[in-house]
């Protein structure tokens, strides 16, 4: 279990993580979403002690990461794959890893095994892809066979196959009890792996609670309709006040701003055939960016409008 309480963190004069709280609990997957500069990378960090909170404490199991005995055992964590020396192989840079923390060799083969490196265990980790470099800090992690895994972006650069295997592989951790926490900015990727999610922006919690939850907290306002008179209808709506629309196939309209009922009872007084009407529903990346929609500080201008809509406050952009 991990449990930030007022977590902060301070660089120059801005709170970068502004006062966390939270609890990742064991036996599920949780997923840490925000965007970019939100500050999730940064948690990660001082939930392993690689930057030491401004104020605030966050614990692993009740203590401090540099008060566990053994944090290897205790903790897995991928924050960044290419940290690794490029001259080694993969197996001597887990062996190396493994000799310091004491842990023996089977255990670094059972890791090379389990993530797929067997045939690559002995080429040099500079030459290593990045979806083969992932792999190598998924076995880092893994080496101490920890209860809690920490892993910033691990699906980062894999290919279907790889980010399949991933998803399998810390289901069933989860499924073993053991705490994992996630983040990733895919959120197809995440609607299918995480049980639950904390959802960051500006430094600050947003939203804490299981994945369907913040779906269904969505608001849509979509009706999806097919109908063979799709122009018919399309122009009978675009009468009602309020009503949008997008064609989305030839037979396909979204309308926004009327209901199913109202658009079933204009198609029928128009004598209008439906083959199907349909709220369309909320995916994670709606609920995401609807909970993130004042919180992020770098956005692109579209295109087609020369004039900044950002909601920066910073005004930056990357
Ligand atoms: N060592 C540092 N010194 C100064 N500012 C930093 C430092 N590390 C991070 N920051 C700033 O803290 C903010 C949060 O960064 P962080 O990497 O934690 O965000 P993130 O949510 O992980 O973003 P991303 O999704 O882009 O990885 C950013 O504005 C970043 O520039």
């Amino acid at each position: 279990m991990i449990e930030a309480n007022g977590l902060t963190k301070r660089y120059g004069s801005r709170n970068v993580v502004d006062g966390m709280s939270f609890t990742v609990q064991p036996g599920k997957i949780t997923g840490f979403l925000g965007p970019n500069g939100a500050g999730k990378s940064t948690t990660m960090r001082m939930v392993v002690g690689l930057d030491r909170p401004t104020g605030g404490t966050v614990t692993v199991n009740g203590r401090r990461y540099a008060q566990h005995r053994a944090p290897l055992a205790e903790v897995g964590v991928l924050l960044d794959a290419k940290a690794v020396h490029g001259g080694r192989s993969a197996r001597e840079h887990l062996v190396a890893l493994a000799t310091t923390h004491g842990i023996g060799r089977r255990r670094v083969d059972e890791v090379v095994e389990l993530t797929g490196l067997t045939s690559v265990a002995r080429v040099r980790a500079g030459k290593f892809s990045l979806g083969m470099g992932q792999r190598l800090g998924i076995a880092a992690a893994l080496l101490g066979d920890p209860q809690t895994l920490i892993l910033d972006e691990p699906v980062n650069g894999l290919d279907p196959e790889g980010v399949l295997w991933v998803r399998t592989l810390l289901r069933g951790l989860a499924a073993e009890g053991r705490t994992v926490f996630l983040s990733s900015h895919l959120m197809s990727e995440m609607a299918l792996t995480a049980d639950h999610l904390i959802v960051v922006g500006r430094g600050q919690v947003i939203a804490d609670a299981p994945v369907d939850e913040i779906v269904s907290r969505v608001r849509t306002s979509t009706v999806r309709v097919r109908t063979p008179d799709a122009a018919r209808l399309a122009a009978l709506l675009s009468r009602e006040a309020g009503v949008e629309l997008a064609s989305t196939g030839a037979d396909l309209l979204d309308v926004t701003g009327s209901t199913a009922p109202a658009i079933a009872t204009l198609a029928a007084g128009a004598g209008i055939v439906l083959y199907e009407l349909a709220p369309v529903q909320a995916s994670l990346e709606d609920a995401y960016m609807q909970l993130t929609e004042h919180a992020v500080e770098y956005r692109a201008t579209p295109p087609d409008a020369p004039t900044a809509t950002s909601t920066s406050t910073s005004g930056a952009h990357r």
